[in-house]
């Protein structure tokens, strides 16, 4: 609470930029206490702000009572309003370059998603409400207009009302003619607010007839191929393809944002997701591939409270779970102590990969939790079977036979050919391949390994502390030294079936090959498959990989 020290006149909604005595800028904005909405609006804001801080949101200082009047203060943005920039924009030579656009895009999007996350619909969401700071660092502003669900309401739940408010070109014709009042009433106001960014042109300006909105514009043009004709040509996207791609997909996205019935758009978590996408040079804006965002509720429900442990692994524990609908999932809880900024992280890029990847080899992923909620969680199709690894050395149901690994190894290895075929290196960081620590022959290495394990029957970890070190460490140097014998399963000797063990010989040799450094030396994951089927129909010849 501020002693109320300034003046200011009640018809003002924003007075002009001051000073505190800490040297923090700040401005603000005065609500005439006569007008009992503009109280309300006011207690809104506070108590929205107060307890809701965020990077993209205006953050509130401090609140005072001056007469009649209550005073807001709010940190000071030198760079002014989006609406003013692009209005400014005409008149002048500069624009504001489409990166900065996309991250002013991703920015908002993070404070929707955010205040979505907390059940808070925003009502306003224009570009004369996003405020610009030095370093054109974006912030959504004026939440007094905004909403809070009820508590326990589901937050993609519709509700009727009888009170419109928001500003008429960004507003959602379905909160406007039927009152349906939702989060994605927000999604598609930030729908219009992407259309001002690629075309520069405020949503006022789009609109040159009643018929028209610009949902139906924008979708005209979508569906004549003429989307071009939207984009501001100072943008550069003429003379630079990424840059066309980048703002045709942004302009794709803003049209799901503006689907009706609202039930046909995103939230505001897939939204961010895509434009996260077209920043990295993703340009899948299809919200139906989306994944699907759990609540925690939901899961502690399908787990009965998380109460049967499946595993741990390095990032945390997996938990046995039923949906709703009837599908099993083994539920993937990381460690609280885990995460760290890396570990977050680590869970996007994860479900970002594959969440677009299906393949009968590779575990589906179903969803996820939302990044705001504090625990994080990824949610995949139940494997009953369990893992490779306690088949070979936990059960006790006796051996795995000879042409069940074979066929394990196939497919395996067809997932893993789909993997490094699939072009998903273009979704993982760069700097792990620059830095040379993950490569698709890194994955031709590890399953070598799994291939030895297969033969042997021998855990890799047992080698530790051997003069071997690793399995594939032993592996190689028995074969060089001719005694492939100490690296297969003395159980397939025993049935003395000649074929198998010519088998066993060439998958032992295939194996060799994948752990060879330096890496070059090792086949592609293509190369490996080919060979294994090869060997499965007894047509493979020893000197077919190069
Ligand atoms: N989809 C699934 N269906 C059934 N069980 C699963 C599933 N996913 C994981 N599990 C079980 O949970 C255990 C832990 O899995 P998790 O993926 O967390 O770690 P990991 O693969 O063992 O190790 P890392 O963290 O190094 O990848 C697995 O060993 C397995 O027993």
């Amino acid at each position: 609470l501020f002693e109320c020290c300034f003046t200011s006149s009640s018809s003002d909604t924003f007075s002009k930029q001051r000073k505190l005595e800490d040297g923090r800028e700040i401005t603000i904005q005065c609500f005439n206490e006569d007008k009992h909405h503009m109280l309300q609006q006011f207690i809104n804001e506070t108590a929205i702000l107060n307890y809701l801080p965020h990077k993209n949101i205006v953050s509130i200082y401090g609140c005072a009572s001056h007469h009649k009047e209550s005073l807001l203060v709010h940190e000071y943005l030198s760079n002014g309003n989006l609406a003013s920039h692009l209005q400014s924009e005409i008149t002048k030579n500069s624009t504001l370059p489409w990166l900065t656009r996309l991250d002013i895009a991703i920015d908002i999007a993070n404070s929707l998603d955010y205040l979505h996350y907390y059940g808070i619909i925003h009502r306003n969401v224009k570009s004369s409400n996003i405020l610009l700071d030095v370093n054109f660092c974006a912030k959504l502003a004026n939440l007094h207009l905004s909403r809070k669900l009820p508590d326990g309401v589901p937050v993609y739940a519709t509700h009727v009302t009888g009170d419109i408010i928001g500003t008429c070109s960004y507003i959602d014709p379905e909160y406007l003619t039927k009152g349906r009042l939702s989060v994605k009433n927000d999604v598609y106001s930030f729908g219009v607010v992407l259309c001002e960014l690629f075309s520069s042109k405020l949503a006022k300006n789009w609109v040159m007839n009643e018929e028209d909105s610009l949902a139906t514009i924008l979708s005209r043009k979508i569906e004549n191929q003429t989307l071009v004709e939207l984009l501001d040509p100072r943008l550069g996207f003429e003379s630079n393809l990424k840059i066309k791609r980048m703002m045709t997909a942004t302009a794709e996205l803003a049209h799901l944002c503006m689907k009706c019935p609202q039930e046909l758009r995103p939230n505001m978590e897939q939204v961010l997701e895509s434009l996260d996408g077209i920043k990295q040079g993703r340009y899948e804006t299809n919200s139906t591939k989306a994944l699907k965002i759990f609540h925690h509720a939901e899961l502690e429900e399908a787990t009965n409270k998380f109460d049967t442990c499946l595993g741990k692994g390095g990032y945390g524990t997996v938990y046995y779970g039923k949906l709703q609908d009837g599908r099993e999932v083994a539920i993937k809880c990381f460690h609280d102590e885990s995460e760290t900024e890396e570990t977050i992280k680590q869970f996007m890029k994860e479900t970002a990969i594959l969440g677009l990847l299906h393949h009968e080899n590779l575990v589906s992923l179903y969803g996820r939790t939302s990044r705001n909620c504090n625990k994080h969680m990824l949610v995949y199709e139940y494997i009953s079977n369990g893992t490779l690894t306690k088949h070979l050395h936990e059960s006790s149901g006796g051996k795995l036979p000879w042409h069940n690994r074979l066929n394990i190894a196939i497919e395996t290895a067809t997932a893993l050919v789909f993997l490094h075929e699939s072009g998903t290196r273009a979704y993982i960081d760069p700097d792990y391949y620059e830095s040379g620590r993950v490569s698709d022959k890194s994955d031709v290495y590890s399953f070598g390994v799994v291939l030895f394990e297969l033969i042997s029957s021998i855990r890799p970890s047992l080698m530790e502390g051997t003069d071997y070190v690793t399995l594939a460490q032993f592996a190689k140097r028995k074969i060089l030294n001719k005694e492939l014998t100490a690296v297969v399963d003395q159980s397939f000797w025993l049935g003395v079936d000649k074929n198998m063990m010519e088998m066993i010989t060439a998958v032992a040799e295939l194996a060799f090959q994948c752990v060879q450094c330096p890496k070059e030396l090792r086949p592609s994951m293509k190369q490996v498959l080919d060979t294994l089927e090869g060997i499965r129909k007894g047509t493979w010849g020893f000197n077919q990989i190069t």
